[in-house]
């Protein structure tokens, strides 16, 4: 069997001869593979029908392509898909195992190659009906993150085209004509500890966006506008033709979930998604434009292997003893330099169509996926320590956050409560108290500000590494690989897909796709939203009522007036609070059963004193005082988390209106969003005065207290004086 050679005749097609016929086992781990090599062949065009063309190539089984007209010939790969296989299934074999490897740490590289109008940009970015290779990849990816509750995951995707061998950021349209680097990778090899490894041949593109993602919906959209940018042009064969290269990266970083993490290596991978642009027939495009892409096109096609057989990288790397790869000739070649040289997944999906009037080109894509067939690669996982890895620089800064986050909070906790200090002397504190007022409300205003950034800010870089929301029950997880995943998709991810392309459409395949899924999602965002509404809306009651309640000095008769039982409790901690102030002062049994109430009493048996409900007026608006500033303080703190929580959603919108600039509800919610935050700081303003005339309410209540506290001993002892007197003139009569 000669792998480079033309094809070996066999008379008999029930004895047939292949140039290749061992399979890869894509279910086993193996530190030695082959590149996974398919073929899928489209069905017939009508234009094709019409034109009365017939079938030059067909599927023969599961693994053979064979020539009708020379039976003889024929080749064998991985697996050949014939023309009514679906793309779901296409990616099952061809693709599923790559995007395995890519969550757990091992680079892996998936592209469509075939002439012109063969079915690449079908099979790798489909449509809503037939979502292709790339959407069912990113939708798998996070399905693998939710089935993976022990670790935490980074994803950020980068969009680039190769027009004309000008390298152009599709996700940044100012990123023209980019250039590739090369950059000595430091690569750490596990073999009972790690061993870094420098491998001369990473190429980087200087300058590419990259986006985190954080959902498959908000991947999707950025392909699809990244698809805006992207070149494509009408041949004699298709309409929507791809003028040029694309590559979509999927960088994945994944670390161990939980307490025991921290320096623990991150698995560091990318999955590249190439559509290749159309190999063009020589007979085929007549006008310059079109010829000078064809040419462009070609080079970096020919230069992967398929006519210059004396110079193709595929060919050199396929030959043991070849020195030097030519992968400098094209920007193609370079950019795939670090998955063609054997390190990491590779599958080849060569896309035919079975018309014989592509029969030349078909036969010249099957030779070219049968030497592919021979590359050898090693797959390993890439572990990084820290500096490269962005996942681990979100996880130091959220814990260096919350460790100043909880300093603030102490910070705000042993500010001296004015309980504490008011046995300091009267004048001094009076004097305390007016300098210190201004100063301390401002640095309380000043701490609340830094404590609701840093909040956003955690919640923001929380947001973007992706955790299993399985995370909190991993005893009941089994890591035994399960049953194979289904990627239904939502109407928003399909709302990213574009309608059916053209005409050749498959009527069985993905109609299960228009079923959304997602139903239980929604519902339990209205349980949120109702949650949230009762929230806000018992908030509010509540501060209507306070202030209505300060307004009138919160008179006994209030007290036990109806008011009480309108407002809504905004939160557990509110309404407890909120019915521990209102009843304590309202029921003579609660208050009597108070500490200060029994305090009360002692001085009332202590004291023999004419019973004056001065004294007993003056301590119970002592005790309401400081209970209604405890109160005030708390709802204040309720309310600042909730600003900073707002912020940080409006902060997020804004980011995404910046991408979806016409999306009419993201505007709308924004505007929502900042009514709200404007309504709770007026109100977070009006508590801050309602706290300062309380402070200011209790230090006068404390120098009434003292001064009836004077008068009351005052008057004991002019009892005692008038009884002694009384009893000294009694017995100066005797
Ligand atoms: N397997 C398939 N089943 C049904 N229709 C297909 C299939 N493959 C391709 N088609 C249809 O064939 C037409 C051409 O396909 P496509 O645009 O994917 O070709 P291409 O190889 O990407 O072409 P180019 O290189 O010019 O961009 C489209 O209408 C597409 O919908």
């Amino acid at each position: 069997m000669d792998g480079q050679s033309s094809p070996v005749s066999s008379s008999a097609r029930s004895k047939p001869q292949y140039f290749y016929s061992e399979s890869v086992n894509l279910d086993t781990e193996r530190s030695k593979e082959n590149v996974t090599v398919t073929v899928r062949f489209r069905p017939l065009s009508p234009r094709e029908i019409r034109q009365g063309e017939e079938i030059a190539w067909y599927a023969d089984g599961e693994t053979v392509v064979r020539n009708e007209h020379n039976p003889s010939t024929a080749y064998a790969y991985d697996r050949v898909f014939g023309p009514t296989t679906t793309t779901r299934h296409v990616y099952d074999v061809a693709a599923q195992h790559v995007v395995n490897g890519a969550m757990e740490g091992i680079n892996g590289t998936i592209f469509a190659y075939g002439v012109t109008s063969s079915g690449k940009t079908h099979t790798m970015h489909g449509d809503q009906r037939s979502p292709g290779i790339i959407p069912l990849a990113v939708k798998d990816a996070f399905s693998i993150i939710q089935e993976t509750p022990n670790r935490e995951f980074l994803l950020r995707v980068s969009y680039l085209e190769i027009y004309n061998e000008v390298v152009n950021d599709l996700l940044n349209p100012a990123g023209q004509n980019l250039r590739i680097r090369e950059d000595a990778q430091v690569e750490w090899a596990v073999a009972g500890c790690l061993i870094p490894l420098l491998l001369p041949w990473g190429t980087f593109v200087e300058g590419i966006k990259e986006e985190v993602v954080l959902s498959p919906a908000h991947a999707l959209s950025l392909i699809a506008a990244g698809e805006e940018h992207r070149h494509v042009g009408s041949t004699n064969f298709n309409l929507l033709s791809s003028r040029s290269h694309t590559i979509f990266t999927l960088t994945v970083e994944s670390s161990l979930y939980g307490e025991n993490s921290e320096g623990e290596a991150v698995n560091l991978s990318q999955l590249s998604l190439i559509d290749l642009a159309g190999s063009e027939s020589s007979k085929a495009e007549t006008t310059g434009v079109r010829r000078k892409e064809g040419s462009y096109i070609n080079k970096s096609l020919l230069t992967l292997g398929t006519v210059r057989p004396l110079v193709p990288v595929i060919s050199k790397l396929t030959d043991g003893r070849a020195a030097h790869i030519p992968y400098r000739d094209s920007k193609l070649t370079r950019l795939l330099q670090s998955s063609l040289s054997g390190h990491g997944r590779v599958s080849l999906i060569c896309t035919v169509t079975p018309s014989s009037s592509s029969s030349e080109e078909t036969h010249n894509t099957l030779k070219f996926a049968h030497r592919a067939k021979h590359i050898e690669i090693q797959a390993a996982q890439n572990k990084i320590i820290d500096e490269k890895s962005l996942i681990k620089k979100y996880q130091n800064e959220i814990r260096s956050l919350k460790e100043e986050l909880e300093q603030l909070k102490r910070g705000i906790v042993t500010i001296p409560r004015l309980k504490d200090i008011v046995e300091d002397d009267i004048v001094l504190l009076k004097q305390k108290l007016e300098d210190g007022q201004v100063k301390l409300q401002s640095r309380l205003e000043q701490e609340e500000e830094a404590k609701a950034a840093l909040l956003s800010r955690i919640q923001r870089l929380t947001k973007l590494i992706l955790v299993s929301t399985k995370a909190s029950q991993p005893s009941r997880i089994s890591h035994r690989p399960g049953p194979r995943r289904r990627h239904s998709f939502g109407e928003e991810e399909l709302a990213y897909l574009p309608y059916k392309r053209q005409d050749l459409i498959l009527d069985d395949e993905n109609i299960d796709l228009y079923v959304s899924l997602e139903g239980n999602t929604e519902s339990v965002d209205e349980t949120l939203k109702e949650e949230k509404k009762t929230r806000k809306h018992g908030l509010l009651n509540w501060l209507k009522l306070r202030k209505r309640d300060s307004g009138s000095g919160m008179s006994t008769s209030d007290k036990s007036s109806g008011v009480k039982s309108n407002s809504t409790p905004s939160t557990p901690q509110a309404e407890n609070s909120n019915y521990y102030a209102e009843s304590r002062l309202s029921h003579p049994s609660l208050a009597e059963s108070s500490p200060s109430a029994d305090l009360l009493s002692e001085v009332r048996q202590d004291r023999e004193v004419p019973e004056d409900n001065f004294l007993e007026q003056e301590t119970l608006n002592s005790i309401k005082t400081s209970d209604q500033i405890d109160l005030l303080r708390e709802q204040q703190k309720i309310l600042s988390g909730e600003v900073a929580l707002h912020s940080s959603i409006l902060k997020r919108l804004s980011e995404e209106a910046s991408r979806n600039p016409l999306k009419e509800h993201i505007q709308l919610e924004m505007k929502k969003l900042s009514d709200e935050i404007k309504v709770k700081n007026e109100q977070i303003a009006l508590l801050e005065k309602q706290i300062a005339d309380s402070i200011m309410t209790s230090h006068n209540s404390m120098a009434n207290l003292e001064a009836s506290q004077t008068i009351a001993e005052l008057t004991a002892q002019l009892n005692e004086k008038s009884f002694e007197l009384e009893v000294m003139f009694l017995y100066s009569l005797a």
